[in-house]
């Protein structure tokens, strides 16, 4: 017998999860088809196993800074199957908060590989299930490059399968995800070579946040590789990979290759061109404002839409949909600018808003002002192991308006949110200059600028 629910998410991920749970919330009758894990991604290989990741390497940090703080240490080794094991259990403690969720909302639970029929029914394990409203929430899957024997690379899904801890690592790629687990990866003592086809890691951010990151690495490491442009990775006879470069240049040996080139939508094998559904030519899912495809009934949010791959704008986007389609709410949508974001690097970026040159591009030089300070972290200044804590205001017009927030330095990963909302809603100079500081603390020189 072919099931029918009122609504269906096909992908069990930040953005299925959360509009099922939201429409069975609303009375509607809800289910998720997910092909893998509950949680998606962002659970099970993205965010969640990569903070806890950073947090090891948080702590193999600190107990550089211990000696300064008057602790003396021995024995400090890193048992890498503990840390896998403990992050695992943490993770499985995810899913069973999932499934209560699930239990408690009355979402129907679907594990399988969906494909369209048709635009109001998919198959999956070979039973038919119709829906009235169908929202896409296929996320995506991690871009390798067709190069000889790029297959002899992992990508970020192969590194939270690590069960040793490769001791020579190229992280290749210098987005979010290769800076993250190249930082990572360093911290917690490994050898590690960040390949960057560029001038620098994260050039599409604010200059203050690259160039501190850059000044960081070249002292502290990982090794950059910058201008250096992957053609080949070579197994030789004892198993280690060796990467060429384009410039002629090749890395020595690693024992391994993670790829961080990018990641691609998962929208190709679902059988959706019996929809009608329009895709970009990169394979994302064209949505307008609304969520809405181009067919009545389907939707679309997440990954696979090509907006900002971040899990709260997936989650963000497909409540919002369902507030629309089920409570009454038929402007409830999300607003894609200035969305918070953090790249958990070492030390961490925090960023909101346009960036230096994006704001003299859009209003003109002459109508900006920029504040910026520059310090060593309490936490770190009474050490050997200093860093630099940079930050920047910009302020537009007379009124200083804030059009961007931009923080790299010890902590600024935990002070972003709450300057968000400030941001959001309006904030100028003289609002930040009319808080009083939260003493000692790094987010205090926002409002003493
Ligand atoms: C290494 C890494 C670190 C990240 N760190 C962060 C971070 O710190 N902060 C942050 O905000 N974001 C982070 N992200 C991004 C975040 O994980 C994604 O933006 C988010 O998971 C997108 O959610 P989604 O619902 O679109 O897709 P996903 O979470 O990818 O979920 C899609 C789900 O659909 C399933 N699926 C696909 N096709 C089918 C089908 N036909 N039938 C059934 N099921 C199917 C998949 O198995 C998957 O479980 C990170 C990503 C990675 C890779
Ligand atoms: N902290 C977070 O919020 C977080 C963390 C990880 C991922 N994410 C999300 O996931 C998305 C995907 O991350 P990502 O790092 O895979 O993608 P990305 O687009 O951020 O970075 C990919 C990088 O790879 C480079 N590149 C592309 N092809 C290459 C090649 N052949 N050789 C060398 N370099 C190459 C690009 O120039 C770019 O710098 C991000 O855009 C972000 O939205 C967020």
């Amino acid at each position: 017998m072919t099931q029918h629910f009122d609504f269906l998410a096909i992908g069990g991920g930040s953005g299925g999860i959360a509009s099922a749970n939201r429409a069975a919330k609303l009375g509607k009758k809800s289910a998720v088809i997910e092909a893998k894990y509950v949680g998606g991604t962002c659970v099970n290989v993205g965010c969640v196993p990569k903070k806890a990741m950073w947090y090891a390497g948080q702590i193999a940090d600190a107990m550089k800074y211990a000696p300064d703080y008057g602790f003396s240490l021995s024995d400090i080794s890193l048992n890498w199957g503990k840390l896998i094991e403990n992050r695992q259990a943490y993770i499985d403690r995810i899913h069973a908060s999932y499934s209560r969720g699930f239990e408690s909302n009355g979402v129907t639970l679907i594990n399988g590989f969906a494909k369209f029929v048709d635009a109001k029914t998919v198959e999956v394990n070979g039973e038919k299930i119709t829906a009235d409203h169908i929202v896409i929430a296929t996320g995506g899957y991690p871009a390798i490059p067709e190069i000889p024997g790029a297959e002899h690379g992992i990508t970020s899904d192969g590194f939270f399968e690590l069960h040793e801890q490769p001791k020579r690592v190229a992280v290749i790629g210098a987005g979010y995800i290769g800076v993250e687990l190249a930082g990572v990866m360093h911290a917690l003592g490994s050898e590690t070579h960040l390949i960057v086809r560029k001038e620098k890691p994260l050039r599409e951010f604010d200059p203050i946040l690259a160039d501190t990151l850059v000044e960081v690495m070249e002292t502290e490491g990982p090794k950059l590789h910058n201008f250096s442009n992957p053609t080949a990775i070579q197994k030789q006879s004892d198993g280690s990979l060796v990467v060429e470069f384009d410039n002629g240049e090749s890395l020595t040996p690693v024992d391994s290759v993670i790829w961080a080139v990018g990641r691609k939508p998962a929208t190709e094998q679902i059988n959706l061109s019996v929809t009608g559904v329009e895709l970009d030519q990169k394979g994302f899912i064209q949505t307008d404002e609304y969520q809405n495809t181009n067919v009545a009934g389907i939707y679309a949010v997440g990954d696979n839409t090509g907006r900002a791959a971040l899990t709260p704008v997936a989650v963000a986007a497909g409540r919002r949909l369902c507030e629309r389609l089920f409570n009454n709410k038929p402007e409830s949508k999300l607003d894609y600018n200035d969305i918070a974001t953090v790249v958990f690097s070492h030390p961490p970026i925090a960023t909101v808003g346009l960036t230096e040159p994006e704001a003299i591009e859009k209003y003109g030089k002459d109508n900006i002002k920029v504040y910026r300070s520059q310090f060593t972290a309490l936490y770190q200044a009474m050490t050997s192991h200093r860093q630099p804590t940079k930050m920047k205001l910009i302020c537009l017009g007379e009124e200083e308006k804030i059009v961007g927030i931009h923080s790299i330095g010890f902590g600024s990963d935990e002070l972003i949110q709450g300057f968000a909302v400030a941001f959001k809603m309006g904030a100028t100079k003289a609002d930040f200059d009319n808080t009083v500081a939260i003493h000692p603390t790094s987010a205090e020189e926002f409002v003493t600028m």
